[in-house]
């Protein structure tokens, strides 16, 4: 039986950089943003398209349309959530029912605002200060300040994540967060081994 990790964080806090580095480890890792990526371009469309018909182009869901439908209608994401998560849900069961490695890694940004961290056997948090977070979401060029704001509104505070996760890794360095990262696949495998 595989051990099930889950990582989660606020936006743009390490998440993706952090689950990598659990795979260099040897874990497999499950990404729910990029289940929503599958989904868009393929079987969320018609869903997505009955709610938000501008929000298909060219056959796919469009980000930059959905980003756009997000500002100007507080209740969009709401009703995106509602088609998306239970689509995402059925892909991480496939995932947990098919992959092989010892340790599994759910890298899911909502872990605790789902009410999901009883599906998983420890839950890691990546944290870093609220300044640094803003400036590297902000230099990715990809979201307005508003649109941050937005999403950060969405999510539970950071420090409810880091006082409800079982492991915390700090990602204010590459090679301090690989630190903390082999030290929880090393706790894991001691706990492994014990049980
Ligand atoms: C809002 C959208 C269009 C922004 O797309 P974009 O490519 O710019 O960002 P990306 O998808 O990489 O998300 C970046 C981060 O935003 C945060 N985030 C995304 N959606 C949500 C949400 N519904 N609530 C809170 N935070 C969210 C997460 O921390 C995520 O890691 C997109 O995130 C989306 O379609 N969200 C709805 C689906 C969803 O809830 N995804 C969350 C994981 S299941
Ligand atoms: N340990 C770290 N040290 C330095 N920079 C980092 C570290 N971890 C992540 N970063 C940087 O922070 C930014 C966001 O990282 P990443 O994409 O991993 O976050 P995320 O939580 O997955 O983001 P999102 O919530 O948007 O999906 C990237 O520019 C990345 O290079």
């Amino acid at each position: 039986m595989s051990f099930r990790l889950g990582l989660t964080g606020s936006i743009g806090m390490g998440k993706s950089t952090t689950a990598a580095m659990f795979a260099d480890e040897g874990c497999a890792v499950w990404d729910a943003d990029a289940a929503v990526h599958r989904l868009y371009s393929g079987a969320a469309v018609p869903a997505v398209g009955a709610v938000f018909p501008n929000a298909i182009v060219d056959g796919t869901v469009s980000r930059e349309a959905l980003k756009q439908i997000i500002s100007s209608d507080s209740e969009a994401l709401g009703k995106l959530e509602a088609i998306i998560h239970p689509l995402v849900r059925q892909d991480r069961a496939r995932f947990a029912r098919e992959a092989e490695a010892d340790i599994l890694v759910f890298d899911i940004p909502l872990l605790f605002e789902t009410g999901s961290r009883d599906e998983f056997d420890a839950v890691t948090c990546v944290t870093v200060s609220p300044e640094i977070q803003r400036e590297r979401v902000l230099a990715r060029g990809t979201m307005t300040q508003a649109q941050f704001e937005m999403i950060l509104a969405k999510q539970m505070p950071i420090t409810e994540n880091v006082a409800l996760s079982d492991y915390v890794v700090v990602t204010d360095t590459v090679d301090h967060a690989r630190t903390q990262v082999r030290d929880v696949v090393a706790d894991i495998k001691r706990r492994m081994a014990d049980a």
